[in-house]
């Protein structure tokens, strides 16, 4: 394949980018923070001064940029994305937005000529490490055929769901299903620990039953311990909760569980921890979670 643009050199986008420079791709990137390209340049990409410099050099660029906002920017700011994006060249959009952020993206390049996708991706830094991301594209269908090849070395599956908005929406409702999930497992954990059991004992038993899943399993043992390496931002995760629920108002669909774990992100952001792993919301279950061992 051509040669790829990457813009975004954040938890997902340096994993992405080396996964894809690993496995023969020629890369081109840029970050914001441009001095955090400099690793990349070791594992053999070329660096972009700017989004467009990038677009200019790459027939396909893919971008993985924490919001709505940082998404729109790298788009339309001066020396951004669009400036270069024309007939023939395509943008790929991986960061987790709403689907109205994406839809002006995608109208924006489209009426230039360009071809746009949006590919929102669940998984974390592991599994972006690992190639093991599931892909939650929507938009331009040529476009996507022609990106397989790079989808298929970034995630074990990817699914092409019709048209813009819906990789953006599908990714949400799935992490607002996971910020929820994350609650109610520190609440877990806390009360088991608050009710003289061992917490270590909870995490056996939760991972040999029904509700067993990687997130716990992985987690659990450091929650435990209070640590919080970021892996998913815990900001990001109140965001996508924060969507979600716009989302969920758009559709007059009541969503009160999601409505609490939010509040509870919210607190935790409000408490220093928005730069930790989401699971650090663990920190806001009580006093309890101060106690644990
Ligand atoms: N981490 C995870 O587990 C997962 C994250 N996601 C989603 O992927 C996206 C990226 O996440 P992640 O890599 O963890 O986030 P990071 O916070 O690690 O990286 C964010 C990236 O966005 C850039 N950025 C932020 N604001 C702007 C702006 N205004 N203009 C230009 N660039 C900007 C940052 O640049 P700079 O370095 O200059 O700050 C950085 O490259 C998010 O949408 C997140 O929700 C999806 C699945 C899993
Ligand atoms: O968006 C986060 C994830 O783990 O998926």
């Amino acid at each position: 394949m051509e040669e790829i643009g990457f813009l975004g050199m954040g938890i997902m986008g340096k994993a992405m980018a080396i996964n894809l420079l690993r496995h023969g791709f020629k890369v081109t990137v840029w970050n914001r923070t441009l001095s955090r390209c400099d690793e990349l340049v070791q594992h053999g990409a070329s660096v972009g001064e700017t989004p467009a410099a990038v677009v200019k050099k790459c027939k396909y660029t893919i971008a993985m940029l924490s919001d709505p906002a940082a998404a729109l920017s790298v788009v339309f700011d001066k020396d951004g994305a669009l400036e270069q994006l024309c007939g023939g060249k395509g943008y790929i959009d991986m960061s987790t937005v709403d689907a109205d952020t994406s839809s002006k993206i995608s109208e924006a390049i489209t009426s230039k000529g360009g071809s746009f996708l949006e590919g929102p991706v669940s998984g974390s830094k592991k599994p972006a490490e690992d190639g093991q991301l599931v892909i939650l594209a929507a938009g331009d269908k040529a476009l996507y055929d022609h990106v397989l090849p790079a989808f298929d070395v970034l995630g074990k599956k990817s699914f092409f769901l019709g048209q813009v908005g819906n990789g953006a929406k599908m990714k949400l409702v799935v992490n607002m299903v996971m910020g929820s999930m994350m609650n109610a497992f520190s609440e877990g954990i806390v009360l088991a620990d608050k009710s003289g059991l061992d917490p270590h004992t909870l995490l056996d038993v939760l991972d040999l039953g029904a509700i067993a899943n990687p997130m716990f399993k992985m987690k659990g043992p450091a929650m435990i311990k209070h640590s919080y390496p970021p892996a998913f931002p815990l900001k990001h995760q109140q965001k996508d909760m924060r969507l979600a629920l716009a989302l969920g108002d758009e559709n007059a669909v009541p969503m009160p569980v999601a409505a609490a774990a939010n509040e509870a992100f919210k607190k935790a952001r409000s408490l220093g921890l928005g730069d930790h792993d989401f699971s650090a919301v663990f920190e806001t279950v009580g006093k309890g979670a101060q106690s644990s061992t």
